[in-house]
């Protein structure tokens, strides 16, 4: 396994690799949802790639970036043991050198939830991963669809802009109790951790409605909502949105005709989670 810590040496080690090439972005503290893509990955390629970059400009000023959970050590071991190739670790200053000043903008479908709530989020995402597809010019991407709209936004980044990569989707790897995995689980407290999967079960909530046969996605979502708001540990609820699952438009009248995605973000004390669940 390669370390790779420049954008120059990772192209050149790139282009020159036995293809097909799969890519899986990260920004490490690894659990099974990512070693998930990894696997995939893995099997899927003939050279596979990792990145890890905690991605300073997908984050807004008062959010986590600081004290965003970092294990290189163990991050490195447990690619190596999994048989990755190539490890690309960038610091933020080979990403955005001085004088960096070009952005990729997605359109309508960054528009809402994450979009939303975190403002500029999804411009630090697309540029970003357009900057890791141009360095390693991937047959294959993976992402898991934990971050149901990230996949979106960056289908609809890859489509518009030819990238060029097949873009994987992988399902949410959950705890027993339904809790998505997440780095961000790590800040939970106990008493959170305990709370948590009331997130999961609110968007079971809305699926056997929809499953019953319930097409109203307003019924849906106040469903999901009710479930929520029963649990007394939440802080807050960002939102709990009823979209389609390819465009991310809002859906406010009947689901049918759409593959729906419900999803939601949460806050538990500072504790900030988000999850989904595709109706098909
Ligand atoms: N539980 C999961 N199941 C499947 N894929 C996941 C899961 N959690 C994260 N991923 C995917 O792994 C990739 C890297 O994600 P990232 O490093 O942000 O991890 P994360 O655990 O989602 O962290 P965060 O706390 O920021 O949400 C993304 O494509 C993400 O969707
Ligand atoms: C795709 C990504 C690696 C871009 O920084 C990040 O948003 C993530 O880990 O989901
Ligand atoms: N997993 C999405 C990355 C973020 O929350 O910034």
């Amino acid at each position: 396994m390669k370390v790779v810590e420049t954008c120059g040496e990772m192209f050149a080690l790139c282009r020159t690799a036995q293809p097909p090439l799969g890519l899986v972005p990260t920004m490490g503290a690894l659990h099974e949802g990512h070693m998930s893509l990894v696997r995939r990955a893995r099997a899927d390629n003939l050279t596979m790639a990792v990145s890890i970059f905690v991605n300073p400009t997908q984050f807004g000023p008062n959010e986590d970036f600081a004290r965003y959970p970092r294990s290189l050590e163990r991050d490195l071991e447990l690619l190596a043991a999994a048989g990755t190739d190539l490890v690309f670790l960038p610091g933020p200053p080979e990403v955005y050198p001085d004088g960096f000043d070009t952005w990729i903008e997605p359109g309508a479908v960054a528009e809402g939830m994450e979009g939303a709530a975190r403002p500029g989020h999804f411009r630090g995402v697309a540029t970003v991963v357009a900057k890791l597809f141009t360095i390693t010019r991937p047959d294959r991407a993976y992402f898991g669809q934990k971050d149901g709209q990230q996949v979106a936004v960056i289908r609809k980044m890859n489509d518009d802009l030819n990238l060029g990569a097949e873009v994987v989707t992988m399902p949410t790897i959950r705890e027993p109790d339904g809790l998505a995995l997440s780095s961000r689980n790590a800040y939970l407290t106990d008493e959170e951790r305990k709370a948590a999967p009331v997130v999961y079960r609110a968007l079971r909530a809305a699926e056997e409605l929809w499953r019953a046969g319930e097409r109203d996605a307003r019924a849906l979502q106040s469903a999901a909502t009710a479930q929520l708001e029963s649990e007394p540990a939440l802080s807050s609820v960002d939102y709990v949105s009823v979209v389609d699952a390819g465009s991310m438009a809002e859906i406010t009248g009947t689901v049918e005709g759409h593959a729906a995605m419900v999803a939601t973000a949460v806050r538990l004390g500072t504790v900030r989670l988000i999850d989904n669940l595709v109706l098909e």
